[in-house]
């Protein structure tokens, strides 16, 4: 067959790969491929690996191809495939690709991965809905409220509602209407107890189902894109009152906390740098009334963490860290009453408390540029307080091409921002590509919180290789796992994807983001003198940072040998 293809193709005179000026033409491509790969954001690490990493990166990548080809196909034909929505490729969607992505090869050789630190999640979308609702019911004095009674399917679905601890007797609850009920009187307390037994759709059983879809974004959601972003974060932000007024009183949170700590690190994370919005009233436990500042949170945070790291998971734990967010949307006076608390508290708190942000959907609330003069000012009021309270901002978490979010970009960087939150739109920018990498700023990358909240449709089309093809650092973050979908805490999901969906990022890629976000963590307080110059020296340098880029060395190196024992089969040998 391939003699007579080769009889035809010479008779038409067709050129043959093996002719001297096509191998020269293929050497030059192969040049130039090479030579573009010398700006990817992995080219030194490559060059520098060890033979058992670089044994177990080839070992990986057939992995990889070898499901791509095998798993990531449905064997249906295709009118069957379509009928049962099960068209398979990779880079699928990550809600439709979730379940068999945790039964993959890959699955288990990235979850055992040593992952640094998580740099961008909020923390109050970090706990398992479930776990958190069965805490509602068994801890002690959790009551449910609401403004208005819950009665027709739009209020089941949108209607507001909240909890709150409440030392009133069960008794109390009893002879009262229930949220139900058009006699419901707003805002007055019902145990939750009577809320799920008196719940018209199933009692208990049918309340929890009811309270889990409040709280999480359901797959249909994400796959909805013509909805487009501003619809699906209109439902986003509704979970969080209801999960924070859930998780925000004493017992509640210590035993959430210490549960998520545990996933953290069963996963391979090390560190993590919390944000959260305080915008939330705390109450100690059986006490009916909030605390009035955040000291009692940033007691407990402290105490949960020095118990973690007592036991056997938590032993080589580094302490966490929080970074100050206040909402984009509030004007000023609601921010800088917040940056008064901020610094308040990390005055009180100095290890606890490591930088700035505001969150919130970013097309919808108020850009940098309008928040300049209060930034500004936040910044005098940190130097007459002489604390050090550095930005972390989150900027270009849009699709906007030029508009007010897409500019946030610009004040960012111009403000100082030591890492952005998801810089989804900086691929636009090659100017600030530019400066980012200049000024060593990392991009705290979320590819599956962009592809839930509608910027993406799949990994494939995330701009994230655009900006590990120009040499920008970053890392992957996993945002809001909770809420997303994600099912478990951890960075096992985005690795995955990333791993899976792009060609271009192996286990070299990976171990590059991860080492990024070690070298971009906050561990401790420096000036931005000391921080750039530990990023700048990594490994080499002197102090936490570099010692901490040693753990990670030598646990990736564990970590590669356990690869190449495990997937044996896989080996080819060293080049
Ligand atoms: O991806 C995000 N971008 C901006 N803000 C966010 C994102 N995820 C959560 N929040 C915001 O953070 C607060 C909870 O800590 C919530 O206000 C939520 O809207």
């Amino acid at each position: 067959m391939a003699n007579t293809e080769n009889e035809w193709e010479l008779e038409e005179g067709i050129p043959q790969v093996g002719d001297p000026f096509i191998q020269q033409y293929l050497k030059g491509r192969d040049a130039l491929i090479m030579e573009e790969r010398k700006r990817r954001h992995d080219a030194n690490l490559r060059k520098s690996l060890s033979p058992i990493a670089a044994r177990a990166t080839k070992i990986v990548s057939q992995i990889r191809a070898q499901e791509q080809n095998e798993l990531w196909s449905s064997g249906l034909d295709e009118v069957a495939a379509h009928q049962a929505d099960e068209i398979l490729y990779p880079g699928v969607m990550f809600n439709l690709a979730k379940g068999r992505m945790e039964n993959t090869k890959l699955w288990k050789i990235v979850e055992k991965m040593p992952k640094g630190s998580l740099l961008h999640a909020h923390m109050d979308a970090m706990f398992d809905i479930n776990f958190l609702i069965d805490q509602a019911f068994s801890t002690p004095g959790i009551h449910m409220l609401a403004p208005k009674p819950l009665i027709t399917a739009h209020d089941y679905e949108n209607a507001p509602v909240l909890f709150q601890y409440s030392s009133q007797p069960l008794e109390a609850s009893e002879d009262k209407p229930s949220i139900w009920s058009e006699t419901y009187e707003p805002s007055s307390l019902i145990s939750i107890q009577k809320a799920a037994s008196s719940f018209p759709k199933g009692g208990e059983k049918g309340f929890r189902e009811w309270l889990h879809t409040r709280c999480v974004l359901m797959p249909e959601h994400s796959y909805h894109h013509h909805h487009g972003v501003d619809a699906i974060w209109s439902i986003f932000t509704k979970t969080f009152p209801i999960v924070d007024s859930l998780l925000m009183y004493e017992p509640i949170f210590r035993a959430c906390l210490h549960r998520l700590l545990a996933q953290l690190a069963e996963d391979g994370i090390r560190y993590v740098e919390f944000r959260i919005g305080f915008v939330f009233k705390f109450r100690k436990e059986g006490n009916d009334e909030p605390e009035e500042d955040y000291f009692e949170w940033c007691h407990v945070v402290e105490d949960v963490v020095a118990q973690f790291k007592q036991t056997d998971a938590g032993k080589d734990f580094y302490d966490p860290r929080i970074i100050w967010t206040t909402l984009r949307l509030f004007d000023n006076e609601g921010i800088v009453n917040s940056m008064k608390q901020c610094i308040e508290t990390k005055l009180e708190f100095p290890n606890l408390i490591s930088g700035f942000d505001l969150v919130g959907q970013e097309d919808n609330g108020r850009p940098l540029v309008d928040l300049v003069p209060v930034l500004f000012w936040f910044r005098k009021q940190c130097a007459e307080e002489e604390v050090d309270i550095p930005f972390f901002f989150h900027a270009g978490e849009c699709l906007g091409d030029g508009d007010a979010t897409d500019h946030n970009l610009f004040d960012a960087i111009l403000l100082g921002t030591r890492r952005i939150g998801h810089a989804f739109s900086l691929y636009k920018h090659p100017l600030l590509i530019d400066l980012v990498k200049e000024k060593k700023i990392l991009v705290e990358c979320c590819p599956i919180s962009n592809e839930v909240l509608r910027l993406a449709s799949s990994i494939k089309s995330h701009p994230l290789p655009a900006l590990l093809s120009r040499g920008v650092p970053v890392s992957l973050c996993n945002d809001d796992p909770a809420i997303l979908g994600h099912g478990r805490n951890g960075l096992t999901h985005d690795f995955w994807q990333a791993l899976q969906g792009l060609e271009n990022v192996d286990l070299v890629g990976l171990s590059m983001m991860a080492q990024n976000s070690i070298r971009w963590s906050c561990y401790e307080d420096q000036s931005t003198a000391e921080w750039k110059a530990g990023i700048q020296n990594g490994v080499m340098g002197k102090g936490l940072k570099a010692e901490r880029l040693q753990a990670f060395a030598s646990d990736f190196e564990k970590f590669c040998e356990w690869v190449v024992l495990e997937f044996a089969e896989y080996d080819t040998g060293d080049d």
